[in-house]
Order: structure tokens, then sequence, then C-alpha cells
């Protein structure tokens, strides 16, 4: 039987994430509470959650960085169980990005490419254009010790997605940004998904997954509590009445832990 079912007519394409009951427990604590996720290719994925949601840990789980203490996903329709195949379809932007103080910029670009077996010839050309793409140029030959929280972010956000990885893993992308550079951040994600990358975003500037979210997921306490896409999570289906992304988040972060559905409340 053919493996590859996204050419076979009438089935669904791979999707580009795929959770099944994931789950992850530390000690007595259930962190991720069995999470189902259907995301398809080149979606932007808004992840919401309070703070201690669970929403790192996903992205960790996710990302093959912390195995799920139950439950299954799939990256592109490879199990995180093959690490080494599915990390080479997905970037991950940390809340930290791993980065070495003493190298410039340009030089922990190359080392990214480097282990990334990106030949030099065309590593060197796009470390420039990414690095003009998110204005570092002036500061690409400096050492990252003396940068800013935004510039380390930007070159964070550069490491994950320069091996043009089909799924990309943000954890608060525009964390430290200045308007400016939220904005070069978020135009630069634009790009991403015109090329259909799909980006899976968690942060808590609300107004980042209204603008670019086709889907948003919120999650409380380890479990995922409203689902759908921004305009839908918006207008209440009794009333049609429209309330801001505030007001959902707000309404349905408040104690859920003895509901069952992961419906949109009305
Ligand atoms: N390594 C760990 N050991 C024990 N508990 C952990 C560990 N990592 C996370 N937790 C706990 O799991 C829960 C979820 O944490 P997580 O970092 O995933 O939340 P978050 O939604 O990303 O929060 P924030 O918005 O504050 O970044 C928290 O209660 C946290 O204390």
């Amino acid at each position: 039987m053919d493996e590859d079912t996204t050419r076979l007519p009438g089935k669904p394409e791979v999707l580009a994430i795929e959770a099944k009951g994931l789950t992850k427990r530390f000690g007595d604590h259930v962190a991720v509470d069995q999470l189902d996720l259907a995301i398809p290719q080149g979606h932007v994925y808004g992840f919401l959650g309070p703070n201690g949601a669970g929403k790192t840990t996903t992205m960790r789980m996710l990302t093959a960085l912390m195995p799920p203490t139950a439950g299954t996903a799939a990256i592109i329709g490879t199990p995180l169980s093959e690490r080494q195949a599915v990390t080479r379809h997905l970037g991950y932007l940390p809340e930290e990005p791993p980065v070495y103080e003493e190298l410039t910029g340009r030089e922990q670009l190359s080392y990214v490419a480097f282990l990334q077996d990106v030949p030099d010839s065309v590593a060197a050309d796009r470390i420039d254009e990414l690095l003009a793409q998110l204005n570092l140029t002036d500061a690409a030959d400096r050492p990252i010790s003396t940068y800013s929280k935004g510039m380390r972010q930007k070159i964070g956000l550069i490491q994950a997605l320069f091996h043009r990885p089909a799924v990309l893993f943000l954890d608060e992308p525009t964390s430290g940004l200045d308007p400016r550079a939220a904005r070069t951040v978020l135009d630069v994600l634009k790009d991403l998904v015109d090329e259909e990358t799909t980006v899976f975003l968690s942060t808590h500037i609300l107004s980042v997954v209204d603008e670019l979210a086709d889907t948003i997921g919120i999650l409380h306490e380890g479990r995922l509590v409203a689902e759908g896409s921004p305009a839908d999570l918006k207008r209440r289906a009794e009333t049609g009445e429209e309330r801001t992304l505030e007001q959902v988040f707000l309404e349905v972060t408040t104690d859920h832990r003895d509901e069952e559905s992961a419906e949109v409340p009305t």
C-alpha cells in the first residue's frame, strides 16, 4: 500500500501538527492534560493561556525536547518518537534563545548553518539577507554579550527559521521588542506564512494572535478550553454579539477544571 497519503485522491492532506491525548505530568501535577491538536499545513495557530497554563511544556513536547507522559504527536506526519527526522521539519524559538555570548551575531548564525549542514556559500548570503531583514546588519559583528534583549530575540528567530522549516514554534516572539521591531518580526512571519510555513505561536500579546492567527487555542490548567478562528471566538454563538479577544480569554480562563468541553463557549 502507498504510504504517502498526501497524494491519494480523496484522502486528507497530512497535518502540520497532530496531537492526540498529549499529557505531561510533573510528579502529581498535570501540566498538560490530554491535549488534542489538528493543525493544517500553512496555518498560524495562536496558542494562548495564563501563566503556568502549560504552553511552554506543550511546545517542548511538540519540538521533541521533552517526552510526553502519555499521548502521541506528529509533525508533518512524522511521529515525535522519530526525533531526528522530526527535528528537520521544525524550528523553535524558545523564551530564552540559546546563544553563545562570546560569538558575534554573524558567527552565531554561521555556527547554526554549520550544524544544519548548510554550505558556506549559501549560508553567508542567507545570513546577510536575514540580518538585513531584521535590522541587525550594524550589530552583526559585535559580540552577542553586548546585545539588548530584543536583538537576542531577533537572533533567536533567525536561528529558528534558518533551515526553512515547515513548522515554526515560537514562544513569545515579540517579547522585549519595541513596536517597530515587533512589526518587523510580524512582517517576517507573514512572509513565511505566504511561503506555506506553519506557525505555532505562543504569546500573551492578544493583538498579535488576533492579527496573525487562523486558529486560536486557549489553554487553561493544561486543558484546551476554547478553540476557533478569531472571528468565531469573538462572536457569541447564541446572540451573535461581538466581544474582544481579551473578554474571551478572561471568560474561558476562569475555573474550568471540571468541564469536559473544549468547544467555543457561547
Ligand atoms: N521541569 C518542570 N518540573 C516541574 N514542574 C514544571 C516543570 N516545567 C513546568 N512545570 C510546571 O508546569 C506548569 C506549566 O508550566 P509552563 O511553563 O508550561 O507554563 P506556561 O503556560 O508556558 O507559562 P508562562 O506563560 O508563565 O510561560 C506550571 O505549573 C509549571 O510550574
